[in-house]
């Protein structure tokens, strides 16, 4: 397995930018996971460095190589999509086996070897089931073990578990927590759904038109954004303007403490991180619910605060009985503060002028 590293990326069709100076290396044995909403250029990044498209300009590398310009069938790079695309004449086996017999293997070596990642995806007794006779979630799997039979340099991932039901897809992520443990491939996986980008991957770039606008940790991505774009890319939903002053946040909400220095700026924090009780403690925000959701399992309660001059969005129990007009008390832990300073006008015109 081998390092990735993209740098400067651009592609653009038609003379029109879709992706933009992209700067990303993935270590050998490293997850990375691509965010971005619908049209944001994620397939084309993963096109780009497979070869099955050339780069406006930038560079690709695995490794120390440099791959501008090697056809995709001798990058060493393992692309799979969010359909299986087996052959349907051929059984699981032998679809594992095909870039071994390709490549020139005897066909008892190439099955031996494809019988082993079959095993890997817990397919083995289905070896010889042909493709047309697997469900959407084992011809998953097995174009999982085709894809690493091919003992890629890179396994690249476009949406591979977006077309199956969430119970299969939960099954898709443990399997490739294991095959993470087991053969530490060096992954790039694209996906609009951040939940699967912060339970499969290290570290998540989220890709806002054509750029990274962040890449970290997801634990850092999410209560740690670098722009109100990027949190609310995250789900992110509370975002309280105002104005920070000797490590405190005032604004119509109240005075919270924070960690950042000075100037304008707007406080997130997570929903899932808030407390909610009937009893009020000091430092704590009181407000009144105006609304709430059920969410699954939890709700979801929209709460103003002095007078509903800023609405708090908070996640509890079912078990918590708290019907609108209720009077709370809203603890927001230090730790999940964070103020996303104000963006310069000269720095917004430059984005405005970029789009
Ligand atoms: N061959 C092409 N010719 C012209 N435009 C293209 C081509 N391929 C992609 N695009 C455009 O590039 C943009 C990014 O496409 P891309 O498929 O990379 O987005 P994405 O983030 O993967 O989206 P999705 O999540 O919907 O799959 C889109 O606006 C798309 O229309």
């Amino acid at each position: 397995m081998s390092t990735l590293s993209l740098h400067s990326l651009t592609k653009a069709f038609n003379e029109s930018a879709v992706i933009r100076d992209i700067d990303l290396e993935v270590a050998a044995g490293e997850c990375v996971a691509v965010l971005g909403p619908s049209g944001a250029g994620k397939s084309t990044i993963l096109r780009l460095i497979a070869g099955l498209e050339p780069a406006s300009s930038g560079t690709v590398a695995l490794g120390d190589r440099n791959v501008d310009g090697v056809p995709a069938e001798r990058r060493g790079v393992a692309l799979m999509f969010q359909r299986p695309l087996l052959f349907p004449h051929l059984n699981a086996l032998d679809n594992v086996a095909f870039s071994a017999r390709s490549s020139g293997k005897s066909k008892r070596s190439s099955r031996l070897h494809a019988q082993s990642y079959l095993e890997l995806v817990q397919l083995g007794d289905f070896a010889y089931r042909r493709a047309t006779e697997l469900s959407g979630g084992q011809a998953q799997r097995v174009a999982l073990a085709r894809a690493l039979a091919a003992e890629p340099r890179v396994l690249l991932l476009d949406e591979p578990f977006s077309a199956l039901d969430p119970q299969l897809r939960g099954e898709m992520h443990s399997l490739l927590r294991q095959i993470r443990r087991e053969l530490s491939p060096t992954i790039l996986l694209v996906t609009h759904d951040q939940h699967e980008a912060a339970v499969l991957a290290d570290r998540m770039a989220i890709l806002l038109n054509g750029t990274i606008a962040q890449i970290d940790t997801p634990h850092h991505i999410y209560t740690r954004p670098r722009s109100l774009s990027v949190h609310r890319m995250m789900g992110g939903i509370n975002e309280i303007f105002g104005d920070v002053r000797d490590g405190k946040h005032h604004s119509t909400a109240g005075v919270l403490t924070v960690s950042h220095s000075s100037g304008a700026g707007t406080l997130v924090f997570r929903h899932e991180a808030v407390g909610v009780t009937e009893a009020s403690e000091p430092g704590d925000l009181a407000g009144v619910v105006a609304a709430m959701e059920v969410i699954g399992a939890r709700q979801r309660l929209h709460i103003n605060i002095n007078g509903g001059n800023v609405t708090v969005c908070a996640e509890a129990p079912p078990t918590l009985h708290l019907p609108p007009g209720s009077r709370v008390s809203l603890h927001i832990p230090q730790a999940a503060r964070h103020v996303i300073p104000e963006e310069a006008p000269a720095t917004m015109s430059k984005i405005l002028k970029k789009g």
